[in-house]
C-alpha cells in the first residue's frame, strides 16, 4: 500500500473561505486535532499576511509536535523571511512559496514575463532553502498554464532545491483525465523531477475536486493538499475526508492510503465546522448529518436485513453515530415496526397497519415526525375506542371574524356507514361538537377542554383532551393532529365513544336501544 503525504491547508486555504477568521487558540485547537487525525503537514497560515496569522503559525510551530508545520509565502524576500521567523520553533518546518505560471495570471496579475517568473521562482526557492531543508513550490494556476512552461518551472524549482512541486488547479478548471495527464507529462519531461515530490491541490469550482485528486493519485503523485469539510476559497478545496474514504473503500483501485486514524474524521469535521462557523451540508459525503441516514422504505428494509445493501462505509469507521433509519413519508412497515419496537411497543397485523396508516397521514402533514409524535400516535391507538363506535370520516369547518361558525361532520359507524350532519355554534369547536351531538344523539356536558402542543415548530402536533359527562358517566377523550380543530373533533368523538362503552358495560341492552334510536334518527 503506497503512503500518500497529506498536506492539510484547513488553516490557510480553508480560512480563505469568505467570512471565516480563526483566532490563535482556535487554530491551535484545530492543528492539534489534525495531528490526531494523522495529517503529515499542517499549513498553519500565511505568516506575512497579518500579525495574527504570524503569531498563530508561530504558536502552532512551537506547540504541535510530530507533524511538519508550514507557512505560505509569496515569492518575495520579506514574506519568506517572515515565514521562517514564524516557523523557527517547528520540529519539521516547511516554507511553501508560490508564484503564478498561467498566461492570464502572469500577464494581468503579476505583470511579469515568463522569464521573470522563472527567475523569481529560482530566487524564492533558493532563499527559502537557506532557512529550511523542506521547501514546497506551487505553480499557481497550473491548471491553466502551458504544460511545457510548467516543465521549465519544475526544473528550475528542482535545481534551486525545492522538495515538493505542487501543481494546483487553482480555479477548479481541469477534468480528471487532464489533471492526471498533466502530472504524467511533468514527470516524463522535467529534468530533476525525481528529486521532487509531486503534489495535487484541487478546488471544487466544477464539483470535480475529489475526482481530480483521485485521478492525480492514480497518476502516481506523492502528496495531496486539501481541507477538512472541503472548506476554502470560493467553492472550496478538496475535502480530505472524502479522498481518505475513497482510498480506503476502493483499495483495490488505488492501492494507496493517507494513513489517517479514520475514527477521528467525524470529530475533526465537527471541530472545524464549529470553529469556522461553516455548516456542513446534511448530504455532504462522509461527514454530513444524512451521510448514514436512510429514509425510504425499500432502503430501510434492506438495511434491516443486511447493512451492506445500502452502506459502503460503516459510520463507526469514521467516528460518526450509528446508521439512522429516519422515519418519514417514504418509510415502510418494516422500518416503522422496527422503530416502534425500539420505543417499547409490539404491534403486528391489523394493529400495525392502523398505526402505520396514521403515521403516513401525519408524514404528509408534517416535515419532521419525531419520536414524540410517534409515541402520541401509539398512545392514541392504545386508547382508541373508535373501534367500537364512531370514527371521523371528514370535517369541514367555516369560521372567521364575520358570520356564524359552521361545521359539517361525517362520522362512520360500522353498522350504519356514513352519518352526516351540519351545525352552527358560538365558535368553531362548538359548531363541531354540536354537529357530532346531532349525529350521535348523545346528550353530553363538556366538563373540560384543553389544547397542548406535543412538539415544537409551526407544524407541531396539537393534543386535545376533553372530558364529557352524561348523567353519572364521566369519560375522557384525547387526540392529536397537526390541526387543532381536527384534534378537538377526534377527542370529542373519542370521549363520546367512551361514554357509550361505559354505558354498554353497565347497561348493555340500553346501548343497543340507543343505537337503534340513532338509526332511526339518521
Ligand atoms: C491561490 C491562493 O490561494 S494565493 C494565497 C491567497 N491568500 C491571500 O492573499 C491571503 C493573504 N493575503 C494578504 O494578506 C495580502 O494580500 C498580502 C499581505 C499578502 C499582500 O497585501 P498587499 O501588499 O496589500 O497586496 P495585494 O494583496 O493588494 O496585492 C498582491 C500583490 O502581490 C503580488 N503577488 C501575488 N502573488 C504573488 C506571488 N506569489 N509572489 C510575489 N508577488 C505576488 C501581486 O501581483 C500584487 O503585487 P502589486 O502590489 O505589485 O500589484
Ligand atoms: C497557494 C496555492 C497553492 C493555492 O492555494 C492555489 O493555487 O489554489
Ligand atoms: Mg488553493
Amino acid at each position: 500500500m503506497r503512503k500518500i503525504d497529506v498536506f492539510d491547508t484547513t488553516l490557510r486555504d480553508g480560512e480563505q473561505s469568505p467570512g471565516v477568521s480563526l483566532t490563535q487558540e482556535e487554530k491551535l485547537e484545530i492543528a492539534r486535532q489534525l495531528a490526531r487525525l494523522g495529517v503529515d503537514i499542517i499549513e498553519a497560515g500565511f505568516a506575512a499576511s497579518s500579525k495574527g496569522d504570524f503569531e498563530a503559525v508561530k504558536r502552532i510551530a512551537n506547540e504541535v509536535r510530530g507533524v511538519s508545520i508550514c507557512s505560505l509565502s509569496r515569492s518575495v524576500q520579506s514574506d519568506i523571511e517572515q515565514a521562517w521567523e514564524a516557523l523557527k520553533g517547528a520540529e519539521h518546518p516547511r516554507i511553501h512559496v508560490f508564484l503564478a505560471t498561467s498566461p492570464i495570471h502572469m500577464q494581468y496579475k503579476l505583470r511579469m514575463t515568463p522569464e521573470q517568473v522563472l527567475e523569481q521562482t529560482d530566487a524564492a526557492v533558493r532563499l527559502a532553502r537557506k532557512f529550511v531543508s523542506d521547501v514546497e513550490f506551487s505553480a499557481e494556476d497550473a491548471g491553466r498554464s502551458e504544460p511545457d512552461f510548467l516543465v521549465k518551472v519544475a526544473e528550475v524549482a528542482a535545481k534551486a532545491g525545492a522538495t515538493v512541486f505542487n501543481v494546483p488547479d487553482t480555479v477548479g478548471y481541469l477534468t480528471p483525465a487532464e489533471y492526471a495527464n498533466l502530472f504524467r507529462y511533468i514527470r516524463e519531461n522535467a529534468k530533476g523531477i525525481e528529486n521532487l515530490k509531486l503534489s495535487a491541490h484541487c478546488h471544487d469550482d466544477l464539483g470535480l475536486a475529489a475526482a481530480n485528486t483521485l485521478a492525480a493519485i492514480e497518476a502516481g503523485i506523492d502528496q495531496v493538499e486539501g481541507t477538512i469539510n472541503g472548506i476554502g476559497e470560493r467553492a472550496g478545496n478538496v475535502a480530505l475526508e472524502e479522498v481518505a474514504l475513497a482510498l480506503e473503500t476502493r483499495r483495490n483501485i488505488y492501492q494507496a492510503t493517507f494513513g489517517f486514524d479514520l475514527s477521528q474524521i467525524a470529530r475533526t469535521s465537527r471541530l472545524v465546522s464549529k470553529l469556522t462557523g461553516m455548516v456542513v451540508q446534511p448530504n455532504k459525503a462522509i461527514v454530513g448529518a444524512n451521510a448514514f441516514a436512510h429514509e425510504s422504505g425499500i432502503h430501510q428494509d434492506g438495511m434491516l436485513k443486511e447493512k451492506s445493501t445500502y452502506e459502503i462505509i460503516r459510520p463507526e469507521t469514521v467516528g460518526m453515530a450509528d446508521t439512522k433509519l429516519v422515519l418519514g413519508k417514504h418509510s415502510g412497515r418494516h422500518a416503522f415496526k422496527d422503530h416502534i419496537t425500539s420505543l417499547g411497543y409490539e404491534l403486528d397485523g391489523e394493529a400495525l397497519n392502523v398505526v402505520f396508516r396514521k403515521f403516513k397521514e401525519l408524514c404528509d402533514k408534517k416535515k419532521y415526525v419525531t419520536d414524540e409524535d410517534i409515541l402520541s400516535l401509539l398512545l392514541e391507538y392504545e386508547v382508541d375506542s373508535s373501534k367500537v363506535a364512531y370514527r371521523l370520516e371528514y370535517m369541514q369547518v367555516s369560521c372567521g371574524t364575520q358570520g356564524i361558525p359552521t361545521a359539517t361532520i361525517g362520522l362512520v359507524d360500522d353498522e350504519q356507514g356514513l352519518l352526516q350532519e351540519a351545525a352552527v355554534g358560538n365558535g368553531a369547536f362548538d359548531a363541531i361538537s354540536n354537529a357530532i351531538d346531532r349525529i350521535t344523539g348523545e346528550q353530553v356536558e363538556l366538563l373540560h377542554y384543553q389544547i397542548d402542543s406535543v412538539t415544537g415548530g409551526h407544524d407541531a402536533l396539537a393534543e386535545v383532551r376533553i372530558q364529557l359527562r352524561q348523567g353519572e358517566i364521566v369519560a375522557n377523550g384525547r387526540a392529536v393532529s397537526t390541526d387543532t380543530l381536527e384534534a378537538g373533533a377526534r377527542a370529542y368523538i373519542d370521549a363520546i365513544n367512551r361514554i357509550i362503552m361505559k354505558r354498554m358495560d353497565t347497561f348493555g341492552r340500553e346501548y343497543r336501544r340507543l343505537k337503534e334510536q340513532v338509526n332511526l334518527h339518521a
